[in-house]
């Protein structure tokens, strides 16, 4: 497999304290890869760096194959889809509007999209369940259907590589599971790529296909789930006593805390 993301060595501070010690990781072509660590670990940073909204940090980032340095923003949009924690537009727009955003890195000079566009926007909203609403303001949405409608913009971006930053935490659990499947049948369909945080333990093993563990800016640990998965990391990173069985369903580690 190409690692379409590859980190070494990358250190980053908002102030003094570094706040990322020295990370290390790939991202593989056609993997979902999950994150996790305890709330301060350094998750979004990770994230936000990734995308390009923080800059000056050290250490070196490829994105398929070019530094990340070398990408103009328009370019990296191209690639990259990020769905953050959280979407606050300063204006209040209709669902399909904030939708058609994910369409501006293909849009020529002033030009709004056209109908292929639109045909892609429709698309994603009926994959998120959320066309039924398209003509209303973003303000009058729950929590939930919001998280849909930004999941949906970031589909239509197109991107090779989805991150996801705790991308379902709104949802509720029917949408959760549904929208995961979607993002990540998604990435195994069409061999995209995605790094995603998750809170939810057992919800990123389901997902992922490997998963990291952060904590105080460093990598605990990183591998295949049964590789990664087990009492003593649990305890390095969160301080939580668990047991490790086999989901009878899915035949992949289902963890249980006892603490
Ligand atoms: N804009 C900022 N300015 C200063 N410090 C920040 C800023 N954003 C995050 N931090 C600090 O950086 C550290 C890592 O934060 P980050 O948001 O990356 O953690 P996280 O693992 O994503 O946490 P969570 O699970 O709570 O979302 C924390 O100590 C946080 O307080």
């Amino acid at each position: 497999m190409d690692d379409v993301i590859t980190i070494r060595d990358l250190h980053f501070s908002y102030s003094r304290e570094e706040v990322l010690r020295g990370i290390n990781l790939t991202l593989k072509q056609g993997e979902v890869l999950g994150i996790l660590g305890p709330n301060g670990s350094g998750k979004s940073t990770l994230m936000s760096i990734i995308c390009g909204i923080q800059k000056n940090w050290s250490g070196s980032i490829e994105i398929m194959g070019s530094p990340l340095k070398d990408y103009t923003g328009k370019r990296l949009a191209r690639i990259l889809s990020y769905i953050p924690q959280s979407f606050d537009p300063s204006f209040d727009l209709k669902v399909e509007t904030i939708v058609s955003f994910g369409r501006n890195p293909y849009l020529k000079g002033l030009s709004g999209p056209g109908a292929k566009d639109y045909e892609i926007i429709d698309e994603v909203m009926e994959l998120t369940e959320i066309y039924g609403f398209k003509d209303r303001f973003f303000s009058t949405l729950s929590g939930g259907e919001k998280q849909r409608v930004v999941i949906a913009k970031a589909l239509a971006q197109e991107g090779r590589i989805l991150l996801m930053d705790e991308f379902t935490s709104h949802l509720d659990p029917g949408h959760s599971r549904k929208v995961g499947k979607i993002a990540t049948d998604l990435v195994r369909a069409k061999g995209l790529s995605a790094m995603a945080v998750f809170h939810d333990l057992n919800q990123a093993i389901e997902m992922s296909d490997r998963l990291v563990f952060m904590k105080e800016g460093k990598i605990e640990a990183l591998g295949e789930v049964w590789e990664t998965v087990n009492p003593d990391v649990i305890w390095k990173v969160y301080g939580l006593r668990a047991q490790i069985i086999t989901n009878p369903i899915t035949e992949l580690p289902l963890v249980v805390f006892y603490d």
